[in-house]
C-alpha cells in the first residue's frame, strides 16, 4: 500500500571541537552568526524545509558536540544518519589531520551507502589559514566525497546549492533513481512524495 509522506532526511554534523559546526547548522537554519563558542553537550539538532525539485524535503540536521567526552553519546546517531558533513577548520591542521579519525568512525558506525561531504569551515580567516583548499580537496578525493570551503561567518557556500543542500539533494537523486534494493522508493505525486514501501522490507 502506498502512503504519502514528506521526505525526510537526516544529516549528522561532525568534526573537532570548535570548528563551527554549530554555527554552521545556525546559519543554515536561522540565518544566524553567534561569535562566542558554547561547547555542544551530547547532541541537538535543528529542522529546516528545502524545495528540491518541487517537493518539500525535510532536512534534519543532528549537531554532535566535538568533544571527546561526548563520543560515546553521538556514535548512537550515526547509523541513523542518511549524510554526513565532516567539518574542519581551515585555520586549524589538527582538526584537519582529525578528519581521518571521524572518517574511520563514520565507516565504523553510519550505515554503509551514507553519502559524505568535507567541509573546510572558517573561510573567513584567510590570514590565519593554515590547511591549503588543495589539501582539503585531496583528501575529499581520497575518500569519494564532494568538498566545500564555507564560511558560517560571512555566510558562504552554505546555503542555495551548497552543503547541507547539496547533500540532501545528492541523497534525494540517488534515492530516486535507485529502483530496487534499498527499503524504499520514492515517486512523485501531485507535488508530494509518495514512499513506496519495498515487498522485500515487509
Ligand atoms: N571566523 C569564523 N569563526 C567561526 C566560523 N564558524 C564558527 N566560528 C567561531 O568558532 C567558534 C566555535 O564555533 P561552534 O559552532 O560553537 O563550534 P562547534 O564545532 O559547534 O564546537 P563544539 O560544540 O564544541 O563541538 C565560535 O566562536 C564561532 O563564532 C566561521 O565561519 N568563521
Amino acid at each position: 500500500m502506498a502512503k504519502q509522506y514528506d521526505v525526510l532526511f537526516r544529516l549528522l554534523i561532525l568534526g573537532d571541537a570548535g570548528v563551527g559546526k554549530t554555527c554552521l547548522l545556525c546559519r543554515f537554519t536561522d540565518n544566524e552568526f553567534h561569535s562566542s563558542h558554547i561547547s555542544t553537550i551530547g547532541v541537538d539538532f535543528k529542522m529546516k524545509t528545502l524545495k528540491i525539485d518541487g517537493i518539500n524535503v525535510r532536512v534534519q540536521i543532528w549537531d554532535t558536540a566535538g568533544q571527546e567526552r561526548y563520543q560515546t553519546i553521538t556514535k548512537q546517531y550515526y547509523r541513523r544518519a542518511q549524510g554526513i558533513i565532516l567539518v574542519y577548520d581551515i585555520t586549524s591542521s589538527h582538526s584537519f589531520q582529525h578528519i581521518v579519525k571521524w572518517a574511520s568512525d563514520v565507516d565504523e558506525f553510519a550505515p554503509d551507502k551514507v553519502q559524505r561531504i568535507l567541509v573546510g569551515n572558517k573561510a573567513d580567516e584567510e590570514q590565519s589559514r593554515k590547511v591549503p583548499k588543495e589539501q582539503g580537496n585531496k583528501l575529499a578525493k581520497t575518500y569519494g566525497m564532494e568538498f566545500f570551503e564555507t564560511s558560517a561567518c560571512t555566510n558562504c557556500n552554505i546555503n542555495e546549492n551548497r552543503t547541507m543542500t547539496y547533500i540532501a539533494k545528492t541523497f534525494y537523486d540517488l534515492k530516486a533513481t535507485t529502483l530496487e534494493g534499498d527499503l524504499v522508493d520514492f515517486n512523485v505525486f501531485r507535488g508530494r512524495v509518495v514512499l513506496i514501501e519495498n515487498v522485500a522490507s515487509l
